[in-house]
């Protein structure tokens, strides 16, 4: 039975709910399925618990935004449970969570988000990544596992100040863990765990994510624990000195404490390096199977950058077609489609609908990004969508893979700033090429928290800058 005024949605069968309803590879097709036949906020049961899903743009900036208060918690969940609600991105919505944001915002503004601390930790990074693909120029690779540790090595740069080699065995284990955790938060047997409580304490493979975990902040601990041995106090070289700062001027009862370095550290790690990476990945699917796209832009950078050493973010805004071209695969990455879930923190109301305190909310942010009447070309690959007629970077309302409201992601100006300094070095650099043995390509992502391209080869060409051509 729906509560009162709930809303409406398909009939649950008892203990399963709506589970059954579902492609498990691909529910977002369901999802859009089930808006058309109850409108723009629904209802779904995942086992007993009901989860009211927000679709479009105007239903989720009423709730995110206008509604924010109500709509900000973080619900009761598997991932919930494997992190204990410590860090930043499953906290509460209340003081642990604020003060941690707050934090964070500014000390990665203050290590340069704008100013050129972290430009320069991208920049270095992607001397390494270069170095790299032309070992490969003239032949054709997975660029998987390249672009994964690349964007694992940033984080790490700003968190830590250090780098691991490309293949470093930690490393591995790093990348493994946090991906198999991500798809396993997404995944069945992470909707059986919430769906039907009596099974949690079997050793069924939801377990996995518990143990994956424990490694990980093992890992994490013993990383700190290094740190902290060539650290100077009030002179801070990166975001984990800035927090042991922190944790010197605060008192007892601050909600800043070693266990919540630890989760702080792993959040940022997995929230920084599977999302950038797989948007990456598929920025570089789209441009071998546009050439004509990749060409203009290569043209657009041969303009902008010269004979400049390396390209600086501030070049982005000389270059509305490349901003165009990498909003434009943002929107079609589609990288965390139905966002991090949120939950109400109150008895609440949504578009004539009352939503009790607790229940989960799914923003549908995959409905907004591909939502008709807000693009040019909604089915489309076309960087015009964010061209206006006078061919100026314009971005839409609609542009939300970052989601919005106090929620919106933290780590945004950094993916933006890492996302352009990536493809331009790389474009200006190199030409990739769909390898002709490589057979069809195939744009169906890989469903979970966050989507991935499938695996493909690409084709490294070393390129001459357009005026030499
Ligand atoms: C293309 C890259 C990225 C995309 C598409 C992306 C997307 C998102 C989305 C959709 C959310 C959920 C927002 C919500 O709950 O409404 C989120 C949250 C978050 N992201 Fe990102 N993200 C990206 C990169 C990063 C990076 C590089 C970092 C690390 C610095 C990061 C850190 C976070 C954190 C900490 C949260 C939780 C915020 C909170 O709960 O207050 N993200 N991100």
């Amino acid at each position: 039975q729906r509560p009162k005024n709930f809303p409406p949605g398909p009939p649950p069968i008892p203990l399963f709910g709506n589970l059954f309803q579902f492609t498990l590879k691909n529910p977002l097709k369901d999802f859009e399925k089930l808006a058309e036949r109850y409108g723009n906020v629904y209802s779904l049961y995942v086992g007993m618990k009901p989860v009211v899903v927000l679709h479009g743009l105007k239903v989720i900036r009423e709730a995110l935004v206008n509604k924010a208060a109500d709509f900000s918690g973080r619900p009761q969940n598997l991932v919930r449970d494997v992190t204990r609600g410590k860090g930043i991105i499953l906290a509460d919505y209340g003081v642990q969570w604020k003060e941690h944001r707050r934090f964070a915002l500014m000390t990665l503004r203050n290590f340069g988000l704008g100013k050129q601390s972290m430009e320069n930790r991208i920049l270095g990074e992607l001397q390494h990544l270069v170095a790299r693909l032309e070992k490969h120029v003239g032949s054709s690779m997975y660029p998987q596992t390249l672009f994964h540790d690349a964007a694992s090595n940033i984080i790490y740069l700003v968190l830590f100040g250090i780098r691991f080699d490309y293949g470093d065995e930690i490393l591995k284990v790093y990348v493994r863990l946090y991906s198999e955790n991500l798809k396993l938060a997404n995944g069945t047997w992470a909707m059986i765990y919430d769906a039907l409580p009596m099974l949690r304490s079997l050793p069924l493979p939801f377990k996995k994510a518990f143990d994956n975990y424990s490694t990980l902040t093992t890992l994490t601990i013993n990383m700190i624990s290094k740190h902290k041995t060539t650290r100077v106090a009030g002179k801070p070289r990166d975001l984990v000195d800035c927090y042991l700062d922190e944790l010197d001027k605060r008192s007892s009862e601050s909600t800043f404490n070693e266990e919540q370095l630890v989760a702080f550290v792993m959040n940022l790690h997995i929230a920084g390096t599977d999302t950038t990476s797989n948007t990456l990945l598929t920025a570089i699917l789209y441009l071998m199977i546009h050439p004509h796209v990749q060409k203009r832009c290569q043209m657009e950078v041969d303009k902008v950058i010269g004979n400049k050493p390396q390209p600086s973010f501030e070049d982005r805004h000389n270059m509305p077609y490349t901003q165009a071209m990498i909003h434009e695969i943002q929107r079609l990455a589609n990288t965390v489609p139905l966002s991090v879930f949120h939950c109400t923190t109150k008895d609440t109301e949504l578009m004539g609908f009352t939503i009790p305190k607790g229940t989960t909310i799914i923003p549908n942010l995959s409905s907004v990004l591909n939502e008709e009447d807000q693009w040019k070309f909604s089915h489309d690959f076309n960087p015009s969508n964010f061209l206006n007629e006078q061919g100026e970077f314009e971005k839409p309302d609609a542009f939300l893979p970052f989601s919005t409201g106090p929620r919106v992601c933290l780590g945004e100006g950094l993916a933006r700033m890492e996302l352009f300094l990536f493809l331009v070095t790389l474009l200006r650099q190199f030409e990739f090429v769909w390898p002709e043995d490589a057979g069809e390509p195939d744009f169906n992502p890989v469903f979970g928290i966050t989507m991935s391209p499938k695996p493909y080869r690409m084709g490294v060409r070393l390129r001459q800058p357009a005026e030499e051509m």
